[in-house]
């Protein structure tokens, strides 16, 4: 455990030399929140560690939280960035996992908060440094209740990154098999993106990517033909056949607003409840939120990751904002 302070503190800075802009730094036991010397900040929740708030310099947020989620660890978080593992959805027909709930137990799971730590850059138009902060966070059996234990009694370890740059989040997920026999898991990180207005947002990258369409519940594969846009639920498991370092772009009144490139993760899951399904879910509020949301949600869900005692898997995304 490292650096568990009530009170906002600053990274030190060399001694000996002038004092450098700081990233500041809360820990109240329950969220970790960050702000680089520019303005940027993210909080994070350890119940799932869930990422419930990024803001960049000017303060604008750049995820969905409902206004009704519950931050108490009463519920799974309904906005920022779940966590999904080690079941995407429920899967009654897989043994090992079918008597979890839906999402598995990585975002109900209270996650212990490792360390912070900062690293700078200098960017090709600057000549000052910039700042990038990374908040590390750790789950494993012994934080897990026995009900959750019994449904899924394997030891492993996970160890969660989120790491703000001024223009850009990333948040990446190692799973390490630390028990002596297999496991088979999925992991998904549950990103709901901020729009202005859903009507106008398209989903670039996708085009000629496979899906399986959940809304209509067909199990036979589709084939993305053009950019998405979404007027309707949508709930669409893509597969892109391109490398899993093309990018997935949001666009919005024909200005590119979020890049999310995945890391490892070959899976994208594109979510919005619209509104029957969001009028259905007690904590989503405002109703009418689905307007500026989008779930664009990198994973490995389509089939298992086997784990053998010993190995790991290790999936990221990084989401770069344009301003
Ligand atoms: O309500 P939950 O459990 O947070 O799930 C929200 C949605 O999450 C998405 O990832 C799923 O594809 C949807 O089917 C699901 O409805």
């Amino acid at each position: 455990m490292v650096g568990r302070a009530n009170k906002p503190t600053a990274l030190a800075s060399t001694p000996g030399l002038a004092p450098q802009p700081q990233v500041s730094f809360s820990d109240d036991n329950s969220r970790v929140t960050a702000v680089l010397p520019t303005g940027e900040s993210i909080e994070v929740l350890l119940y799932g560690a869930t990422v419930i708030s990024w803001k960049d310099k000017d303060g604008t947020e750049k995820l969905w939280l409902s206004e009704a989620a519950k931050l108490d660890g009463t519920k799974a978080v309904r906005g920022g960035i779940p966590l999904v593992f080690p079941v995407f959805g429920t899967a009654s027909d897989h043994a090992q996992t079918s008597k979890l709930p839906q999402h598995g137990f990585a975002r109900t799971s209270r996650w212990e908060f490792l360390g912070k730590s900062t690293s700078e850059s200098t960017p090709a138009s600057s000549t000052a440094a910039d700042l990038s902060v990374k908040l590390d966070f750790g789950l494993s059996p012994a934080a897990l209740d026995s009900d959750t234990k019994s449904k899924w009694p394997y030891v492993f370890n996970m160890i969660y990154s989120v790491t703000l740059s001024r223009d850009s989040l990333t948040t990446s997920l190692v799973v390490n098999n630390d028990d002596d026999k297999p496991f088979e898991c999925q992991l998904l990180l549950h990103t709901y993106l901020r729009v202005q207005d859903i009507s106008k947002v398209e989903i670039k990258g996708l085009s000629s990517a496979t899906y399986i369409d959940k809304v209509n519940g067909s199990s036979s594969q589709q084939t993305q033909s053009s950019a998405l846009t979404i007027s309707g639920e949508t709930d669409r498991v893509y597969t892109p056949a391109t490398p899993p370092t093309d990018p997935v772009s949001v666009v919005e009144g024909g200005k590119t607003t979020f890049t999310v490139v995945r890391d490892n993760l070959s899976d994208v899951v594109v979510w919005n409840p619209w509104t029957e399904k969001a009028n259905g879910l007690a904590d989503f509020a405002p109703k009418e939120g689905y307007k500026n949301m989008l779930c664009i949600e990198p994973g490995s869900v389509v089939g298992w990751q086997t784990l053998e005692p010993g190995e790991a898997f290790e999936g990221a995304q990084t989401i770069t904002i344009s301003n």
